[in-house]
């Protein structure tokens, strides 16, 4: 497929490389500034010739790049977390044209941990003592927090355990933790590329599942497989449809 990479940060540059090592050609690279770009900004010119479009980039900019997408029919795949509130803006832009396939966590194992989450608020639904936390690491460059995966986390265990009501991402200096709140807390430093775990404690013992990406392989090669598995899908698709075909989950 030809390729055009929106974003040519950490994430834009090892997907050029799984992008050409799976035989596909990237003819555009479009960033503001980064090094290697072809063009600074999303029109027609820098997207000539493109089918299918891989972006990671930031939430600023990311409605304006859709527009010009969706009038050129494109596949996009849309890695970019923290953009909640311009969900239905972008969703709306789909019904003019093209395919999106949107998540916050494009490697087999984060989608492998959702659906362990899924399991676990499931078990503990009428074993009240335990109760369930979330806590995540990334890098220091990182600009959003609580990341997209654990945004994605809780919102899973929002849906299953029903005594979590409620999602709570402040520290909490001046009071105590609610039973119906879920505590979702970040920690920024260093170059972890990213760690998520689930904590199920209990007076007696602690259950904790964690995810630990060992690079940014796993993210880039999925949104890869997800914009091949877009081909000839039009609409717009959370990744967990991508990943329930691809893993049978
Ligand atoms: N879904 C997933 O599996 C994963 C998602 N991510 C997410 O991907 C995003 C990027 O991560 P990462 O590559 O580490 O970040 P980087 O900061 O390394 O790269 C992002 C690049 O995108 C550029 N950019 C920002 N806005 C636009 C725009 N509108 N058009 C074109 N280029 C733009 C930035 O330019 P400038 O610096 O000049 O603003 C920067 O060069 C983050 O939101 C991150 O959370 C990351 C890993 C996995
Ligand atoms: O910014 C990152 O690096 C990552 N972002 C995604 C997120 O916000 O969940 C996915 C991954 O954890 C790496």
């Amino acid at each position: 497929m030809r390729i055009a990479i929106v974003g040519y940060g950490r994430m834009g540059r090892l997907i050029e490389e799984i992008a050409l090592d799976r035989g596909h050609q990237v003819v555009s690279r479009i960033d503001p500034q980064a090094p290697g770009a072809d063009f600074p900004i999303v029109n027609p010119q820098a997207l000539e010739d493109v089918e299918g479009v891989i972006e990671f980039g930031l939430p600023e900019g990311m409605i304006e790049n859709a527009q010009v997408y969706t009038e050129q029919n494109l596949l996009v795949v849309l890695g970019t977390t923290g953009w909640d509130g311009l969900k239905e803006k972008l969703f709306s832009l789909y019904e003019a044209g093209g395919a999106l396939l949107y998540g916050s966590n494009f490697s087999v194992g984060a989608n492998l941990l959702f659906a362990l989450t899924k399991q676990a608020a499931h078990l503990i639904e009428n074993i009240h003592e335990y109760d369930i936390m979330v806590h995540e690491y990334h890098h220091r460059h990182k600009k959003d927090s609580p990341s997209g995966t654990a945004l994605s986390i809780a919102q899973v265990i929002l849906e299953n355990l029903s005594r979590k009501t409620e999602l709570q991402t402040e520290a909490l200096t001046h009071r105590a933790i609610r039973d119906e709140e879920l505590h979702v807390s970040s920690t920024r430093g260093g170059a972890v590329p990213g760690t998520h775990t689930i904590t199920l404690d209990s007076e007696a013992d602690t259950i904790a599942l964690t995810h630990t990406a060992r690079s940014r392989k796993g993210f880039a090669l999925g949104a890869v497989l997800g914009l091949e598995w877009l081909k000839n899908k039009p609409g717009v698709f959370h990744a967990d449809q991508f990943f329930k075909d691809y893993l049978g989950l």
